[in-house]
């Protein structure tokens, strides 16, 4: 038997939990507060924060978004980045990404205070995370949301072989790290991997996170593994599927998560334990 790890009952379960901390909060007069920048009109970003903004406040976190037109220069951006850094109503920052060519995104992300980087993409938090350093430090939601999906399995993971396709920064890299972290035996492959199907073949835990629609077959899977895709691809009919061929590997493999309804809404829900966490820690340090 397979077990489909529904992303959107645990993210269900995760905002409960989230909601309840609010709800504490509220009671000592907090209210944690996210911004949003985003920069342009592309149609899955403007998606992507117009449900976490809703998200935020069915929780009770109140959201702010800002949207800028693609013509933004760099400086202006920088500008509302340090004017949320210098707001004490604001815990959360994120930049919605892919920015439009021609800013650095690196630059902005930096320039978040690493104390409200919600997204866990400042330097300080990936070298936290990278350094495998006592908490607490925001990580990046996708991967830290996969990681409590991999916690719902009650699987002993300690020693246990995981590859994970494809390196982004958001990723990839932090994917990584996390699975490091919890004593797997890891390797990332990519783009010049020699022979990625041997390599996916060996994983107990396979993280693919590539773009590439269908990129794993059942062939390229170990029976019983546990399969976790991040991809979010369009197939020939514009019906959105991901980097795992769901139909062909779910028979395969001991668990797997589906797409759309995996990954996905774990991420959103791990934005917003993330930004009621930064506002805890805050308190906690002295409202510093
Ligand atoms: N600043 C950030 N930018 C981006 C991140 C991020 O974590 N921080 N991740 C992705 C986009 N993303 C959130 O921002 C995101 C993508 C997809 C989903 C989601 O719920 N997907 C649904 C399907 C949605 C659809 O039908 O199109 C699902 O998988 O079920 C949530 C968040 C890149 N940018
Ligand atoms: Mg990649």
């Amino acid at each position: 038997m397979t077990t489909i790890i529904d992303g959107r009952q645990l993210a269900r379960e995760l905002n409960a939990k989230t909601q309840q901390r609010v709800a504490q909060l509220a009671q000592r007069g907090i209210t944690p507060g996210l911004a949003v920048i985003i920069v342009g009109t592309d149609p899955a970003s403007s998606i992507y924060v117009r449900n976490k903004h809703k998200k935020a406040g069915q929780l009770g976190i109140r959201s702010v978004v800002r949207t800028f037109s693609p013509t933004v220069s760099q400086t202006e951006l920088l500008a509302a980045v340090a004017e949320y850094n210098a707001d004490p109503t604001i815990d959360g920052i994120l930049v919605q990404s892919p920015l439009p060519a021609g800013l650095d995104e690196r630059a902005v992300f930096d320039a978040i205070a690493p104390e409200k980087d919600v997204d866990g993409f400042h330097p300080l938090n990936t070298g936290k995370l990278f350094g495998n350093l006592p908490g607490p430090y925001p990580v990046s939601c996708t991967p830290q949301g996969i990681m409590t999906m991999l916690k719902s399995l009650h699987q002993p993971l300690a020693g246990k072989r995981a590859v994970v396709v494809g390196r982004s920064n958001i990723v990839g890299r932090p994917m990584a790290a996390l699975l490091l972290n919890a004593n797997l035996v890891v390797t990332v492959a990519h783009r010049y991997a020699q022979d990625l199907r041997a390599l996916t073949k060996t994983a107990d835990v396979l993280v693919v996170a590539t773009g590439i629609t269908h990129l794993i077959k059942a062939a390229d899977v170990k029976p019983g593994a546990i399969v976790i895709d991040v991809g979010m691809d369009r197939d020939a009919q514009g019906k959105l599927t991901g980097d795992v061929d769901f139909d062909a590997v779910s028979p395969v493999a001991g668990a797997i998560t589906p797409v759309p309804g995996g990954v996905g809404p774990m991420t959103i829900a791990t934005l917003m334990q993330q930004t009621v966490d930064l506002c805890e820690w805050r308190e906690q340090r002295g409202n510093n």
